[in-house]
C-alpha cells in the first residue's frame, strides 16, 4: 500500500467573491448591510461585557465619483491580532456562533456565516480595517485583497475600542458611493436601531435614524400614534397607507405593523414584507413570514428569534418560523374580528378592497367566515352583491363551479329570476357551498346547465306536429357539430337560442378546437381521445319558439333557408356563450352572412330596388 500524502484545500478567493456577488447577493448595495451588521454585532458584543456602554455607528464619505472612499466606524468590541487571523482571514469562520456546527443555534448576533465581509469586494478592490480591541493592546491595521492576501500592521498607539472599515470606490461602482443613495440605504437598513447612526459628507453631518419610534418595543402602543405610524410606513415602504394593524407574537420577540394596501392586489402578487433582525433590516422581500392569505398587507416586521439564510433574503423554514407566521396571522385575524364587532364600517372598507384576501382566510378558517360572510361580495345573476343583500328576500342561492357553466346559464337563469352565483372565481364556489354551515337560513345548491334547461316549457303535441319537418332539417344541419335541437318556450322572448354543453361535450369541444389548429402528430393523439368521448358527447341548442324570428324560421317553407338560419343561430349562440369557434364554424358564419346579404339584396331587387 502506498503512503498517502495530506494536502490542504486552497481557496480561490476571487472565484468565491464571484459566486457570492452573482448568486448569493441580489444587489451590490448589500455590502452596506453587511458592514453595518458587523458594526451592530460589535456594539452588541461590547455591551454584553459592559452593560453601561451605549454604542454608536458613524459613516463618512470623502472624495467624489471614482475617487470616493467610504468609512464605516463603530465603537464596539474590536479585534485582537489573534481575532484578525482567526475571524477576518479565515473565510467561513465567525466569532458570532458557538461551534462550527452551530449555524442554526440562537445568538444575540446577526452574523454567523463568516462570509459577509467579502461582499465589500463587490464595490472595493481592497478592504482596510483599523481596529482596537476592547481587551487592550495596540491598534492594528489590516488590509485584505481579493487575490487572497492580507497584511497586518501594528500601529504605534492604543486607540479607544472600535473598528473603522475603509472602502475605496472600484471602477464602475460610483453609484454605490453617491451620498444621497448611501443615506437612503443607511436609513433603510438602520432606521430602527436603538442608537444613533451618523453620516458625514464633507462639512455636513446628520443623524440618519433620528426619529426612532418609541412604540417599537410594544407594537400595541402604535394604535395611539396613527400619523407617526403612517408616516413611517410611507418612508420605509414607499406607499401612502390609510390603515394598519399592529402585530405581535405571544413571546413579544417578534412584532411589527401590517399596513393595509390602499389598492386591490391579485393572488399572485409577490408579498414583500420588510424584516428587521435585531432592529437591522435583513430582508426587503421576505415572503414566508406571514400566512399566504395575508396578501392585502405590506408589513414591517422586527424579530430577534428567526434565523436568516446566508443571503439574508429569506428565513429558515423551521418550526420557529412556522409558529411566528401563525401568531402574526393570528394578530391580523384578531384585529379583523375586533373590527367586525366595534368598527364594522372599517372592516367593510377593507373587504371591499381586498375581498380576495378575506375569502382566502375565510376558506381556511370557518369561524372567521362566520363573522364576515355577510359582507363578502359575489358575482351573481343579480349583479355584484354582498351575501346579506342576496339573503334579504330569502331566495335560494344556486351556484356554478366554473365560469363556463355560469356563462351558459346566466341568460336563462336571469330570465327565470333564478339567483345564481358565479362560482368560477377562486374560493367562491367553495364559500357558497359552506354558507349553510355558518348561517342556518342560507340555502345553497350547486347548479349545472342541464338543470336550468328543465325549467323550460315544452311545446304542445300540435306544435310538435306542425314543426316536425323544420326540426328535422335543423337537426340534420347541426349533426356535423354534434349538436342536437330542442324546440322550447322560454324567457326572455328576445333570446332566440341557448347553447349548453355537458361536461363530456365540453371536453370534446376543446379537443376538436385544438385539433383544427394542431400539427399532424398531435392530431392523431387527439383523434383517439375524441373518439372515446364521441358516443354521448352531444351539446344542445335550445331554440325559443316564443321568439318571433325563430317562429318565422320554423314556419318557413324554404329548406335551405331553414338550414342556414339554424346554423347562424348556432354560431350566434356560441358567440354569446364566449365559446371559441373551430374552423368549420367560422366558415358557417362567413358563408351565412354572405348568403343572407345575397337574399336580402335579391328581395330588395325583386321589389324594384326601392329603399325607403
Ligand atoms: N466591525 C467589526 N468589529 C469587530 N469584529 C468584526 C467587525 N467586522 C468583522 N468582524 C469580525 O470578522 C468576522 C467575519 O465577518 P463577516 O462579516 O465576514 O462574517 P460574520 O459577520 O461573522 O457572519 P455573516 O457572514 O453571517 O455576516 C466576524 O465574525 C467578526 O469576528
Amino acid at each position: 500500500m502506498s503512503e498517502s500524502d495530506t494536502y490542504r484545500f486552497q481557496v480561490n478567493l476571487s472565484g468565491m467573491i464571484n459566486i457570492l456577488s452573482n448568486h448569493l447577493y441580489s444587489n451590490p448595495k448589500v455590502f452596506l448591510r453587511e458592514v453595518l451588521q458587523n458594526a451592530v454585532d460589535a456594539v452588541t458584543a461590547r455591551s454584553q461585557q459592559d452593560p453601561t456602554y451605549q454604542g454608536s455607528i458613524h459613516l463618512e464619505l470623502t472624495g467624489t465619483g471614482a475617487g470616493s472612499t467610504l468609512m464605516i466606524e463603530d465603537d464596539g468590541i474590536g479585534l485582537t491580532r489573534e481575532d484578525v487571523h482567526e475571524f477576518l482571514a479565515m473565510i467561513g469562520q465567525s466569532s458570532k456562533r458557538g461551534g462550527a456546527d452551530a449555524f442554526t443555534q440562537e445568538t444575540s448576533f446577526i452574523g454567523r456565516f463568516g462570509i459577509g465581509l467579502l461582499s465589500c469586494f463587490m464595490v472595493s478592490d481592497e478592504i482596510v480595517m483599523v481596529t482596537q480591541s476592547a481587551k487592550g493592546g495596540k491598534a492594528l491595521e489590516w488590509r485584505g485583497n481579493p487575490d487572497g492576501t492580507y497584511h497586518i500592521r501594528e500601529l504605534e498607539t492604543e486607540l479607544s475600542p472600535g473598528t473603522k472599515v475603509y472602502l475605496r470606490c472600484k471602477p464602475d461602482c460610483e453609484m454605490y458611493y453617491e451620498s444621497e443613495l448611501l443615506q437612503q440605504w443607511i436609513y433603510d437598513y438602520g432606521a430602527l436601531l436603538p442608537y444613533p447612526i451618523t453620516f458625514r459628507d464633507g462639512q455636513t453631518q446628520r443623524i440618519v435614524n433620528d426619529q426612532r419610534p418609541l412604540w417599537l418595543d410594544d407594537p400595541e402602543r402604535a394604535r395611539g400614534h396613527r400619523e407617526e405610524v403612517l408616516q413611517l410606513g410611507q418612508r420605509l415602504l414607499g406607499e401612502k397607507f390609510q390603515d394598519y394593524i399592529p402585530l405581535k407574537t405571544a413571546s413579544g420577540r417578534t412584532g411589527g405593523i401590517a399596513f393595509i394596501l390602499p389598492h386591490s392586489v391579485n393572488l399572485n402578487v409577490k408579498k414583500s414584507n420588510r424584516v428587521y433582525l435585531k432592529y437591522m433590516l435583513v430582508s426587503e422581500k421576505a415572503e414566508n413570514i406571514l400566512p399566504d392569505w395575508a396578501f392585502f398587507v405590506k408589513s414591517i416586521i422586527w424579530t430577534d428569534e428567526l434565523q436568516p439564510t446566508a443571503s439574508r433574503e429569506h428565513f429558515y423554514e423551521n418550526e420557529k418560523l412556522e409558529q411566528v407566521r401563525q401568531e402574526l396571522g393570528d394578530s391580523i385575524r384578531a384585529e379583523l374580528l375586533r373590527m367586525a364587532e366595534y368598527d364594522p364600517d372599517r372592516l367593510q372598507r377593507i373587504i371591499q378592497l381586498h375581498a380576495l384576501s378575506m375569502k382566502a382566510l375565510a376558506v381556511e378558517d370557518i369561524s372567521f367566515f362566520q363573522i364576515i360572510y355577510r359582507w363578502l361580495p359575489f358575482e351573481t345573476t343579480y349583479g355584484r352583491r354582498k351575501v346579506h343583500e342576496l339573503m334579504a328576500d330569502g331566495q335560494k342561492m344556486y351556484y356554478t363551479t366554473s365560469l363556463d357553466e355560469y356563462r351558459q346559464i346566466t341568460h336563462v337563469a336571469s330570465a327565470q329570476s333564478l339567483l345564481v352565483v358565479n362560482g368560477g372565481y377562486v374560493y367562491d364556489a367553495e364559500l357558497i357551498a359552506l354558507l349553510p354551515e355558518v348561517c342556518a337560513e342560507a340555502q345553497t345548491e350547486r347548479l349545472i346547465p342541464e338543470d336550468v334547461s328543465l325549467a323550460f316549457t315544452d311545446i304542445t303535441a300540435d306544435e310538435r306536429k306542425q314543426y316536425y319537418e323544420a326540426v328535422r332539417y335543423a337537426d340534420v344541419a347541426l349533426q356535423r357539430f354534434r349538436c342536437q335541437i330542442q324546440l322550447k318556450r322560454f324567457k326572455p322572448e328576445d333570446l332566440p337560442a341557448l347553447f349548453t354543453l355537458s361536461q363530456e361535450a365540453s371536453d370534446l369541444r376543446s379537443i376538436e378546437t385544438s385539433k383544427s389548429v394542431s400539427p399532424l402528430a398531435l392530431t392523431s393523439v387527439l383523434q383517439s381521445l375524441s373518439s372515446s368521448l364521441q358516443e354521448s358527447a352531444y351539446s344542445t341548442l335550445y331554440l325559443n319558439i316564443n321568439n318571433s324570428v325563430v317562429e318565422r324560421i320554423f314556419q318557413a317553407k324554404n329548406e335551405s333557408m331553414i338550414v342556414v338560419a339554424i346554423e347562424m343561430l348556432y354560431v350566434n349562440a356560441l358567440m354569446m356563450g364566449h365559446y371559441p369557434m373551430n374552423r368549420q364554424e367560422m366558415q358557417v358564419l362567413n358563408q351565412g352572412i354572405v348568403r343572407f346579404l345575397d337574399w336580402g339584396l335579391s328581395a330588395n331587387n325583386d321589389q324594384g330596388g326601392h329603399t325607403e
